[in-house]
């Protein structure tokens, strides 16, 4: 008779321990998704971009993932040959998309002249961040997957709280250090642009040491639940499950609700520290500081969420909150007169609550309404819907930035500055709060139809 060996996700230590290395590498690709975000005014002064360039840089972030199915690919790979390979070549991807961006911001080469009638810089540019997202969003369900391994039946909502509280540290960091750190490190005047990227690079090697190193911890759990490598038969994920996924209701309202959600908060970060000059007239110093209050915010609420809908449930409902935070939110940031730096701070602070409420609870949902075996695609499958969000969004406040909100463009020393009227792009993120309130309330009463547990305790007594 075998012995009964104890899984080590039973032990605290492992399991919190996984979650912090994971959590690690995630910080590392969050950092990049933002690190051009406050760089926008330099870039227009310094490298002749325009709102158009800069939208268009930040869109491509969704191209691959859409266009080319690429996420769903990558849940297929993860859900088919496990959370190990599928997170070292997202990590490999990341460095590789991140490698090209740098290249272009550093002009490692000239990069005059267009290629398909777009500047070399930005397409160039573009292609890298396309690359790297197609990294950091396999990266994002590998590490969601990994958690529901190690914290099923547990303390599933706070681990993934804590995941993205990490994460969002990356976020903060983004949004506060490149313009000074450009402006520190540059010479004679001109900033170094591109020396934030090249930290960037340098924290996503770390990143992948870091999950080098779970990997030894995933065959240790595997090996401590009498699983080996190989997949059985009977658990195996098939490709016909994806219909399955699809033809489920809950699953579609849940995919939706994070496409409008976050494409309120995502590309609102692109150009949250242009908002603040443009209609806070806060210095251009200080101007990244106050968007990276709303990632500092969500550090600690994020987790205090996640552990109050594991402890008491009411998942739905709070994703319902949060959905009518985020429409107030954005609907005072459209008011033209309220145009003082601390109703910027204020605003910001409720949207980091916002932006805590729905993600604590909207990812904790997935295991609720599909299987374990099929959750890799289904996350792919619920990124992949929102990535057309995080495409679209930035493409259309930039060509909206571009064609009806300048309120003035001059040349100073040879330098360009050009001044934005943001009243429009901010009625058109207040428009994603509304339709995600409907969402919220459809997925509300699916539940209780359907009995999926959303507004259920997570923990298991
Ligand atoms: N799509 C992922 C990862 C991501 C981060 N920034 C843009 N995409 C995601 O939404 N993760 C959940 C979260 O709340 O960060």
């Amino acid at each position: 008779m075998s012995a009964i060996t104890q899984s080590l996700r039973e032990s605290k230590t492992a399991r919190w321990s996984a979650l912090a290395i994971v959590s690690f590498t995630m910080l590392t690709g969050y950092y990049i998704n933002y690190v051009i975000s406050p760089l926008k005014p330099m870039l227009e002064q310094y490298m002749g971009w325009d709102s158009g360039d800069f939208g268009f840089w930040n869109s491509a972030y969704g191209w691959f993932n859409v266009f080319f199915l690429m996420l769903i690919f990558g849940g297929i790979i993860l859900d088919k040959i496990g959370v190990r390979f599928t997170g070292l070549g997202a990590a490999i991807t990341m460095i590789i998309g991140t490698g090209l961006q740098y290249i272009a911001i550093e002009g490692v080469f000239p990069m005059e002249g267009m290629i398909f009638g777009v500047k070399k810089q930005i397409a160039i540019g573009a292609l890298g961040f396309g690359i790297f997202g197609v990294g950091v969003e396999i990266a994002g369900i590998t590490v969601s997957k990994i958690i529901v391994k190690w914290f099923k039946g547990k303390e599933l909502a706070l681990a993934m709280g804590l995941e993205m509280a990490t994460a969002r540290m990356g976020t903060a960091l983004a949004l506060a250090l490149p313009l000074p750190m450009a402006k520190a490190l540059g010479t004679g005047g001109i900033p170094n642009i591109s020396a934030p990227v090249m930290l960037g690079l340098a924290l996503l090697v770390a990143g992948l040491i870091a999950f080098i190193w779970y990997t030894f911890m995933d065959k240790k759990l595997e090996a401590s639940e009498g699983i080996s490598d190989e997949i059985n038969e009977e658990d195996a994920f098939k490709v016909s499950d994806i219909f399955v996924i699809i033809s489920n209701k809950g699953f579609w309202l849940l995919a939706l609700l994070c496409v409008l959600f976050y494409s309120g908060i995502f590309p609102f970060l692109y150009y949250a520290t242009d908002l603040m000059i443009n209609k806070y007239a806060v210095g251009e110093d200080f101007a990244g500081a106050i968007p990276s209050l709303l990632p500092f915010g969500t550090i600690l609420l994020t987790p205090l969420f996640g552990s109050i809908y594991d402890r008491k449930g009411k998942g739905a409902t709070i994703m319902l909150i949060g959905s009518i935070m985020l429409l107030c939110v954005h609907a005072l940031f459209t008011i033209p007169v309220l145009n003082h730096y601390i109703i910027a701070v204020a605003l910001i602070i409720l949207l980091g609550v916002t932006f805590s409420l729905v993600p604590s609870a909207m990812w904790p949902s997935v295991p609720k309404i599909i299987p374990e075996k099929q959750l890799g695609t289904a996350y792919a499958l619920i990124f992949w819907v929102q990535n057309w969000g995080l495409m679209g969004m930035p493409l259309l406040i930039g060509l909206v930035l571009e064609k009806y909100c300048i309120t003035s463009q001059e040349v100073v020393d040879g330098v360009s500055k050009i001044s934005y009227d943001y009243t429009l792009p901010m009625a058109i993120f207040a428009a994603t709060g509304l339709l995600a309130i409907g969402i919220a309330l459809l997925l509300k009463a699916e539940d209780k139809k359907k009995g999926y547990g959303l507004e259920l305790p997570n923990i298991q007594k």
